[in-house]
């Protein structure tokens, strides 16, 4: 079943995902998780920078939706909300030479969302993590390994996320890699 998300015009969805604390632990449930794909499930630092530096030409994100909606009650317990608490939801595609690579998808509780976070309602196109990285008050979490919970091929099959934190309140970031970003012919 896919998760709750906006509708997008390219049948890409975000699947539902079961969460592991680390790649290890979900890595004995599906061993994918140390192909091709490893590399991506661990970067460190920006997405976007790495994404960037994967492109030939030109990166950009896409908005697929954002606003005021409901996390899944897996997302409100991750991030500490009260059941039905709304938050900013923000999903886009992040693309690279013209091509979707990442589905990602941003939890914002409204806690964030004051004094300078206000300025997360308001990314348009500018990559979150352009935001985030340059703004020392953000201090990434460990990050999750997902496994999407889906059968067709052109789908995310694999994930990861982390919480953002602000002092005591905090953000969270899933990415959904689509197969083409680590299936594509490395760079000579
Ligand atoms: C958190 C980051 O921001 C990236 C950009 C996003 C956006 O613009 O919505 C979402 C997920 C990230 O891959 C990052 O670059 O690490």
């Amino acid at each position: 079943m896919p998760s709750k998300g906006f509708n997008r015009d390219d049948g890409l969805i975000i699947p539902a995902t079961h969460w592991y604390r680390s790649l290890s632990a979900a890595g004995l449930r599906n061993p994918a998780v140390h192909g091709p794909a490893r590399h991506w499930l661990q970067v460190q630092g920006s997405f976007t920078r790495a994404l960037q530096q994967q492109c030939r030409q030109r990166f950009h994100v896409d908005v697929c939706g954002e606003g005021f909606a409901m996390p899944s009650p897996e997302e409100a317990r991750r991030l500490g909300l009260a059941p039905r608490q709304r938050a900013w939801i923000r999903e886009v595609r992040l693309c690279g030479d013209g091509q979707p690579w990442v589905l990602a998808r941003t939890i914002i509780p409204q806690a964030c969302l004051q004094g300078k976070g206000r300025r997360l309602r308001n990314l348009g196109n500018k990559p979150l993590g352009a935001y985030l990285f340059s703004s020392p008050e953000w201090v990434r979490g460990p990050l999750e390994t997902g496994l999407c919970q889906t059968t067709q091929t052109q789908q995310p099959q694999l994930a990861r996320r982390s919480l953002f934190y602000r002092g005591e309140n905090a953000l969270m970031v899933g990415e959904y890699l689509l197969p083409a970003l680590y299936l594509s012919k490395p760079r000579l």
